[in-house]
């Protein structure tokens, strides 16, 4: 299994990066023992369009899902449940966090899932943040630590 995050737009040195850098590193290794791969962070540029530049970077053959205010609701158990089951089916995924004009209509069409942090629009870097620490939870699910407590 191959798990990506791609975002638009490159990330410069500051709290967000080191936040996201953290999580993403203690990803890696809660995920060690539990046959999840480490996050690929892909960053395209926007320009001239963010919708190409998205669609070209989507790993051939991945599951997409898209970071959408108006998706799924999850509980972060349910979301450790979706890595679960593409590591168990040995099946890429590919979440994809979208610019400052959201994510164009073509990428949303091909989306397999579609998961909302809440109704509110959160700008893209604390979605970013949200999404790294999300992924080091589900580990900490999955792994059984005390991390998670709800
Ligand atoms: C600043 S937001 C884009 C807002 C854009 N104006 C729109 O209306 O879609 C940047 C990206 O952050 C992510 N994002 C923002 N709020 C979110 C939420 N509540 N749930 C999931 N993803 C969110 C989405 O991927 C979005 O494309």
């Amino acid at each position: 299994m191959r798990l990506t995050l791609l975002a638009v737009g490159r990330l410069r040195r500051g709290p967000e990066k080191e936040l996201i850098d953290d999580y993403l590193s203690r990803f890696a290794k809660a995920g060690r023992g539990l046959g999840l791969p480490a996050v690929d962070l892909v960053e395209v540029e926007g320009r001239p369009s963010e919708a190409d530049a998205l669609s070209r970077a989507i790993p051939d053959g991945s599951a997409l899902a898209i970071l959408d205010e108006r998706g799924t609701q999850m509980t972060s158990p349910d979301f450790a449940d979706l890595l679960a089951r593409h590591r168990d089916q040995a099946r890429d995924l590919c979440l994809v966090i979208g610019g400052a004009d959201g994510l164009d209509p073509a990428i949303r069409a091909r989306a397999d899932h579609a998961i909302s942090f809440g109704r509110m629009v959160w700008p893209h870097m604390l979605a970013r943040v949200m999404l790294a620490e999300q992924l080091y939870r589900a580990a900490s699910i999955l792994a059984g630590s005390p991390y998670h407590r709800a």
